[in-house]
């Protein structure tokens, strides 16, 4: 890969079709692509037992462990892998297991806050608002949540009265104007395909270490002491992986 990589930040809310895009975006593009989903980084909660950790708000920022994520995004930006968490939707928690990610040519950060912090934001080149109507998307997500979540019809309604509809109209749906696009629905081909079209455009500027339609952000990096320092990312002198 070559730095600096082109970063997409892609927002909505709850069952708006972020991962769907994401996905579709990534599959169409291939390797170049790394997704980095939010969700991975809600913080431990292994000290709760599961009846305290399903009545977490997990539709508030502070659910976050926004430390770590930055640390992770810095790590790819700077051309080093990292070890990902991963969730697990059914137990309210991380898995055990992480999964190592290599540094790419486009990153693709997506959840429900991608375009809620300043920091996140700053290192996007690119920022995508998914809107798809409220009454789609809890539909959308009663079907996934007892599905795959392993949740129960009341618990959804009332996790989503309770928590998520409160905190997406305070937290998430304000976050609608940093957007530069806005797709509708989710998984919208035309979309879709317009933003693959782009991502193959500046992956390749990437990969011939261009980089001229962003600029080359500074990146603040710890050292082993915990030390932080900024360094500004340069591409690749002869542009290869
Ligand atoms: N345009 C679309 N039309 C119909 N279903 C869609 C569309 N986009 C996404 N979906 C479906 O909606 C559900 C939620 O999508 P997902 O990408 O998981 O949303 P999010 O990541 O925003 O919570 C999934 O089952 C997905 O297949
Ligand atoms: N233990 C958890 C953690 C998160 N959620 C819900 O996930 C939603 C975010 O993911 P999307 O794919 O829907 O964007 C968020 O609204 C949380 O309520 C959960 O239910 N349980």
């Amino acid at each position: 890969m070559t730095i600096p990589s082109f970063v997409i930040g892609i927002a909505g809310g709850t069952g708006a079709g972020k991962t769907t895009v994401a996905r579709e975006v990534a599959d169409s593009v291939g390797e170049a692509v790394t997704r980095v989903p939010i969700d991975n980084y809600y913080h431990d909660l292994s000290h709760l037992e599961m009846d305290e950790r399903e009545d977490v708000n997990y539709d508030h920022p502070d659910a976050f462990e926004w430390d770590l994520l930055m640390e992770h995004l810095d790590a790819l930006l700077i051309g080093q892998s990292i070890e990902m968490p991963q969730y697990d939707f059914t137990l309210h928690n991380r898995k055990d297991e992480t999964v190592h990610v290599e540094p790419s040519d486009v990153i693709v950060v997506e959840g429900i806050f991608a375009l809620y912090d300043d920091a996140v934001t700053d290192r996007c080149d690119l920022k995508v608002y998914v809107e798809t109507d409220a009454d789609v998307r809890i539909l959308r997500r009663i079907r996934r949540d007892v599905i795959e979540r392993d949740r129960d019809l009341e618990g959804v309604i009332d996790q989503y009265l309770g928590t998520v509809k409160p905190m997406h109209e305070q937290f998430v749906a304000p976050t609608k104007k940093h957007a530069d696009i806005i797709i509708p629905e989710g998984a919208n081909q035309t979309a879709v395909n317009l933003l693959t079209e782009k991502v193959e455009v500046e992956r390749s500027g990437v990969a011939q270490g261009l980089a001229s339609e962003w600029e080359r952000k500074p990146v603040e990096v710890a050292d082993a002491d915990g030390d932080r320092t900024t360094v500004t990312p340069s591409a690749d002198e002869d542009g290869e992986d």
